[in-house]
């Protein structure tokens, strides 16, 4: 974030994002467009965010691009995000944490976002593992789309919203990171979209202590002006995430990665001038 600027670019090859490059929906054209992703991006922005499901939706084969894909990136020495939002009870939650963050994998990324909705304890395993591998994990705190207030801001019977537990699963977490001035391996994701609900819901996201997801940046309507509302002192922590805004530049390298580049500057300079 200090060296590109806060963004992270996401790869989600979606059916007309492909076609608006001139590329067939098919395996070799989501390929196409996915390596052209890791070429223009490469070594040039703080993180790449690839969409598991636009890979998946290929069925294994996608899923063998997808580990292409992330370890194009670690090439390049670039930090991936890999979007698959898991969360299941504990005993199946240690596999998923195993599948994405083991040590033993070769193809493993540098965090995963996850779905506390069967209760932020149920991640425990994937929120050790990550601490011991050295990774993250990006918890759902509040997210972009308008669906999702109506579980998020629901109160529970100690009157604390959904998220606010989220939010003080992930501060405890953090804490001996916080401590020692460090971010701590449990993000969150609040998205650039939320509006007032970060103070309407008595969030501390500055004490959380770990950095902020902020997807919905571009094509979902959030700008710098709604990251500047949505998350007011936490700023420095936020990295903007913005998919198909970015991805829209393509498909010429040196176009994209100016797109990914601009996009980093003007992240930069909304923290900076929030300072
Ligand atoms: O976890 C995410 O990244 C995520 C959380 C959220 O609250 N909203 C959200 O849009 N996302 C993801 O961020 C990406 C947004 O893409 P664009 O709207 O094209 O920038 C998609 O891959 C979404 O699945």
């Amino acid at each position: 974030m200090d060296a590109h600027g806060p963004l992270c670019v996401g790869i989600d090859p979606h059916q007309q994002l492909v076609e608006s490059w001139g590329l067939p929906y098919t395996l070799a054209g989501v390929e196409r467009f996915a390596m052209t992703c890791v070429e223009a991006f490469g070594g040039q922005v703080a993180c790449v965010k690839p969409q598991s499901a636009f890979f998946e939706v290929f069925g294994s084969r996608g899923v063998a691009l997808l580990e292409r894909v992330q370890s194009g990136l670690r090439q390049a020495g670039t930090l991936t995000i890999l979007d698959v939002k898991r969360g299941d009870i504990g005993s199946t939650m240690t596999a998923y944490a195993e599948a994405f963050l083991g040590k033993d994998r070769s193809d493993a990324v540098d965090a995963i976002t996850v779905s506390p909705y069967l209760g932020y304890g149920s991640l425990r395993p994937a929120l050790d593992l990550a601490a011991a591998t050295g990774r993250g994990v990006f918890v759902l705190a509040l997210t972009s789309n308008p669906e999702g207030a109506s579980v998020q801001h629901a109160r529970g019977a100690g009157g604390r919203s959904v998220a606010g537990e989220v939010v003080a699963g992930a501060a405890a977490d953090n804490a001996a990171a916080r401590e020692s001035g460090r971010l701590g391996s449990v993000g969150l994701v609040v998205g650039a979209t939320v509006g007032t609900a970060v103070r309407d819901l008595g969030l501390d996201l500055t004490s959380m202590g770990g950095p902020l997801l902020a997807p919905g940046v571009g094509a979902q309507g959030g700008t710098a002006e709604s990251l500047r509302q949505v998350f007011g002192e936490a700023l420095p922590q936020v990295l903007a995430s913005s998919s198909r805004e970015v991805l829209s530049a393509g498909p010429d390298v040196p176009v994209l990665r100016e797109a990914a580049r601009r996009t980093g500057r003007q992240m930069r300079a909304l923290v900076a001038l929030s300072g």
